[in-house]
């Protein structure tokens, strides 16, 4: 899928026309290098496999494509320039990591569409199954690995110029990298969407992007701002064609969901954590503290049915869980062939 020139929000719109109405996300990718062997406790999180084991993302992203994922999300969430070079990485060495996320996305899906594009949860469908690669950029917070990104607090010294300047030349190259859209994602607070929207039009990024944000009560994002805020300050931007949640416990989306509904009429992207509470101490997750894949499944009609079009899943969600999603709106696209949030 090309990115052209033309209105970026006609892009999103003909993607999910392609995919039925609705389009199945990815899960976790970090927890799910994890649960393939990666060690993954270092600054650079998920991205230290782009230096060490890029065949194990290559690997996630095909067990998602075959689990019926549309929409496949590249390494590139804690990869930044700044934090390869700190791993004595050169500039340019780094920003061919960068790329480097999105290529090898980009192969799993030529590998995928030659090889496995009869089979998958998506029955029939997925044969002609449309498929996105999507570039990651996390938050500053992320790149902070310690949590940040569930607090939103970066301290005073943390402007809006110093976020551009963070941002600016990590977001030029994955735009430049191959992907069809850029998502930005578990996004903590108001001032990093400003940063986004800000970035995104003085830069004049041609392809376009979507907003994620997430919340710990429900209501706000999690640094506490208004989440109906944020997804103004998203609605506004010309390049996003689709603002949502993600990372951000199942039982909060169906109001998250209506929040964002009350000041955008963009695609609504989600795609929650599994429930599970995360130590950024200890860096690990509280296994058992989340729900499980049955349950996660049992809301993607609720959140369907409130107006999301882009369903997946976050941290600690696996291919099992995409598989159950992708299967559940196979089903609610039966009932209901094209999805309520197109207008
Ligand atoms: C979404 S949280 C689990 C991300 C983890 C963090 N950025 C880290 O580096 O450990
Ligand atoms: N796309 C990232 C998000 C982490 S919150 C991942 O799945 O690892
Ligand atoms: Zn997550």
């Amino acid at each position: 899928m090309g990115s052209g020139t033309g209105d970026p929000s006609e892009m999103m719109h003909d993607f999910l026309r392609q995919a039925g109405g609705c389009a199945v996300v990815d899960g976790g990718l970090a927890t799910e290098l994890e649960a393939k062997g990666a060690d993954l406790n270092d600054p650079l999180w998920s991205a230290k496999c782009l230096v060490d084991s890029p065949h194990l993302i290559r690997k996630v992203h095909l067990d998602y494509l075959e689990a019926g994922a549309n929409i496949i999300i590249s390494s590139s969430y804690q990869a930044t320039i700044q934090g390869f070079e700190a791993k004595g990485f050169s500039t340019a060495e780094s920003e061919a990591l960068l790329s480097k996320s999105v290529n090898i996305a980009c192969e799993a899906r030529d590998i995928f569409q030659k090889c496995f594009s009869d089979e998958g949860a998506g029955g029939s469908n997925s044969r002609k199954r449309p498929i996105l690669v999507a570039a990651s950029i996390g938050s500053y917070g992320a790149y902070l690995a310690d949590g940040s990104e569930y607090s939103g607090e970066y301290g005073e010294e943390v402007t809006m110029d110093f976020l551009k300047d963070f941002h600016r030349r990590r977001l030029q190259v994955l735009a430049d990298s191959g992907a069809d859209l850029i998502a930005f994602e578990t996004i903590p607070n108001k001032l990093e969407a400003q940063v986004y929207s800000e970035l995104l039009n003085e830069n004049n990024i041609e392809i376009p992007a979507w907003f994620s944000f997430n919340s710990k009560d429900g209501y706000n994002v999690v640094s506490g701002d208004s989440l109906v805020e944020c997804a103004s300050i998203a609605d506004a931007c010309k390049h996003v064609v689709a603002i949502g949640i993600n990372c951000t416990p199942p039982r909060f989306i169906h109001g998250l969901i209506l929040s964002i509904r009350k000041v955008s009429d963009k695609p609504i992207v989600i795609y929650p954590n599994s429930g599970e509470h995360y130590d950024a101490d200890k860096k690990e997750w509280m296994v058992s503290t989340g729900v499980s894949d049955e349950d996660f499944v049992s809301y993607v009609s609720t959140w369907h049915k409130a107006g999301a079009s882009l369903i997946g899943g976050c941290c600690r969600t696996t291919p099992r869980t995409i598989r159950a999603i992708a299967q559940a709106l196979n089903l609610a696209q039966q009932v209901s062939p094209v999805a309520s949030s197109l207008s």
